[in-house]
Formats: structure tokens, sequence, C-alpha cells
């Protein structure tokens, strides 16, 4: 049996639904920003609060989990400049309050979803997990914080975990049936594919002076079926006993800048967008780009679809949103 918090957001109900193929799962989420439709119909929901300590105390002595996965975060950067208050309380105490009842009650298996925001702006070209970590923003400062917090804890009190660098996740379940719907939706691959389903009126470019071959900033683009594979993997790791503390890079190992992007939705859908360029946006790093050798040398995972898969499976959920 497995709990995974935050299992009703975008990544989370992608993981729920490949590991519901093989485990027992409850979700735990207080749908701020995921959607009970998007929670697959064979787990049983909670419908709670990750900083609610009696609640999860008594979900805990209700269950006995042999893993957590924690999705549970704010993951807008902006909003973490302007309100950071909001993230070092969601997304560090509230995973505090998480980890006194996991270890009160003997689990101690933990996946925690980190994020490419911790190297801030790198200096070379191919992140690999020894790139000094030196986040830009309170978003990627919450995240760096609760993986330190991860270390002290495994040699304190035996904790196992292992925390999952994410870099861009995109794209859809195969079945169309769950997709990526955020509200505000801030990430280009939707907003591209909204824009081309008629739903924005264009697409604006943030910045085309990077230094970078086109000017515009380069991503790793993941699909999240990859990601969610890589999350059973690290899992089995802990429970096999392989693993008592990692760190992965979830990427692809290839960029694509924004313009590709744009040229690689046109592609796929068979439509022009209407593409307006406009002054960079605050914090952007002109490029991110993985290493995931790590996880494939060590647990033999590796991304297995490319950026058109991503923006096929995508395009398909878009043109018939369920949520
Ligand atoms: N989307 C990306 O490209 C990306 C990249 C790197 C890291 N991440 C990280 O991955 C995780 C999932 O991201 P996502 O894009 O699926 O986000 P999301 O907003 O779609 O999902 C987060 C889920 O957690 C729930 N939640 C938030 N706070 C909660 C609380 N206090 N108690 C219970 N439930 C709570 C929300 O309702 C939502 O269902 C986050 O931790 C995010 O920081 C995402
Ligand atoms: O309308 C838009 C939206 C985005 N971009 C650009 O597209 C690129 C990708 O942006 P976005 O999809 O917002 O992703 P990132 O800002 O790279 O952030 C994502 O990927 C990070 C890891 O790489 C995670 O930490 C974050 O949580 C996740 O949101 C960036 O250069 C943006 O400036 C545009 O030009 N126009």
């Amino acid at each position: 049996m497995i709990l995974i918090v935050g299992g009703a957001g975008y990544i989370g109900s992608h993981v729920v639904k490949e590991l519901v193929k093989e485990e027992q799962v409850v979700v735990l989420d207080n749908l701020s920003t995921g959607h009970i439709e998007a929670v697959d119909e064979k787990v049983t929901f909670i419908h709670g609060d990750l900083g609610n300590e009696a609640d999860l105390r008594t979900l805990f002595s209700e269950y006995a989990f042999n893993g957590v996965m924690h999705f549970a975060a704010n993951s807008l950067v902006g909003e973490s400049v302007s309100n950071p208050q909001k993230y070092y309380a969601n997304n560090i105490v509230s995973t505090l309050t998480l980890l006194e009842v996991m270890l009160d009650n003997n689990v101690n298996n933990f996946i925690f979803s980190s994020t490419a925001a911790t190297y801030g702006i790198p200096k070379v070209e191919i992140i690999n997990e020894s790139v000094e970590t030196n986040p830009i923003n309170p978003y990627g400062k919450s995240k760096l914080m609760v993986e330190q917090i991860l270390e002290d804890y495994a040699a304190a009190y035996g904790l196992n975990y292992v925390t999952l660098r994410y870099f861009n996740a995109a794209g859809a379940d195969e079945t169309a049936e769950i997709g990526e719907s955020h509200n505000p939706e801030t990430h280009l691959i939707p907003i591209v594919l909204q824009h081309l389903a008629g739903l924005r009126e264009q697409v604006s470019i943030f910045g085309n002076d990077y230094d970078t071959p086109d000017g515009t900033c380069i991503r790793d683009y993941i699909h999240v079926t990859d990601l969610a594979k890589a999350h059973i993997v690290a899992l089995q790791s802990l429970i096999d006993g392989k693993n008592k503390t990692a760190t992965y890079n979830l990427g692809n190992g290839l960029g694509y800048s924004v313009k590709e992007v744009i040229e690689i939705c046109e592609y796929v859908t068979g439509l022009k967008a209407n593409v307006e360029m406009t002054k960079r946006r605050r914090g952007d790093p002109a490029r991110l780009v993985a290493s995931s050798n790590k996880i494939y040398e060590e647990l033999g995972w590796k991304a297995e679809r490319n950026l058109e898969q991503i923006i096929q499976s995508a395009w398909k959920w878009h043109q018939h949103p369920k949520y």
C-alpha cells in the first residue's frame, strides 16, 4: 500500500495511473490545484491537507503504508517571489509534518518531487547531479531545503529516500483520459496547444536575446509517463534495499528552444501559431538540459518518448480535455 500525496495533480495523477497497475494506492490531496476527475477510480481518495497533522495521524493509523510519494507543493516561480511565505509553509512546513508522522509510524520509504530549479543558472551545458545547486527563487529554494532536510533525517532517523529532480514535465497519458490542466497555465507546451485549439489568441515568446543558437531559451522536455515509470523504479529501489538515499535528474538529455517547441507543435497539429516576441520572463535560465545517466546506470531507467511524441500525446488530450 502506497500513499501518494498530491496524486490529483498533473504529475501525481499520471504516477497513480501507472502505479495502480501493480500496487494498492491511497491518494491524499486538498484539490487546491488538482482535479478529482484525474484520480484513477481504483484508488482510495482522501480529500485533505498535508499540513493537518491530526488527519495525517488518523490516515497512518488506518493504513499500513510501505512508502510515500510526495508531489504536493505550490510551484509557480513568479508567485513564490511575491509570496514566499506560502511556498515555505506549504512546501517545507507541511512536508516536515508528513515526515514526522511517517517516522512515528515506522514508514521509512519516501520519494520526493524536486526540480531543475534547484540548480539556478548552471554554468555547464549538461547538468548532472554533482553540479552545484544555487536556486534563484523561493520555489527552488524550498525544494532544495527539503532535499537537505531529507539528508539529515536519513542520517539521524533512518529515513530512506529518493529525490527526483524533474526537468520540464510535459505530455499526457496515452489514453488521453488525463492530461496537463493547470489554472493558470504557465507552461509552454500546454499554452501553445491551447492557442492552436482556439482557446488563446496568441503565444508570447519570452525573450529572443539569450545566448543560444536562435536566441530563445532551451529546455529538456520529459514525457510525464516516463517520469511516472522513474518513480516506480525509484520506489522499488528503496523497498528492495538497493538504495537508502539517492538523488537523480530526470530528463531526456536533449535541449529544444522555445522556437523549436512551437515549430514541432505546428508540425504535429498541422496548424500555424500566431507568435509574438516579448521581453524576458524574470528568472529564466537560458539553458537547462539534464544528464540522466546516473539513474540509467543505477536503476536502468531512461526516457523513452521524444519531443514529437510528447506533443502528440498532449495534443490528443487538448483536443478533448476532460477537466
Ligand atoms: N510540472 C513540472 O514541470 C514540474 C517540474 C519540476 C518539479 N515539479 C514538482 O512536481 C510536483 C507536481 O507538480 P505538478 O505539475 O503535478 O503540480 P500540480 O499543481 O498539478 O500538483 C500538485 C498537487 O498537490 C496538491 N496539493 C498542493 N498542496 C497540498 C497540500 N497542502 N495538501 C494536499 N494536497 C496538496 C494539489 O491540489 C495538486 O493536486 C510538485 O512538487 C512540483 O514542484 C513539477
Ligand atoms: O508562454 C510562454 C511560456 C513559456 N515560455 C518559455 O518557455 C520555456 C519553458 O517555460 P515553462 O514551460 O514555463 O517551464 P520552466 O519555466 O522551464 O519551468 C518548468 O521546469 C522547471 C524545471 O526545468 C521546473 O522547476 C518548473 O517547476 C517547471 O514549471 C521558458 O524559457 C519560458 O520563458 C514562453 O516563451 N512563453
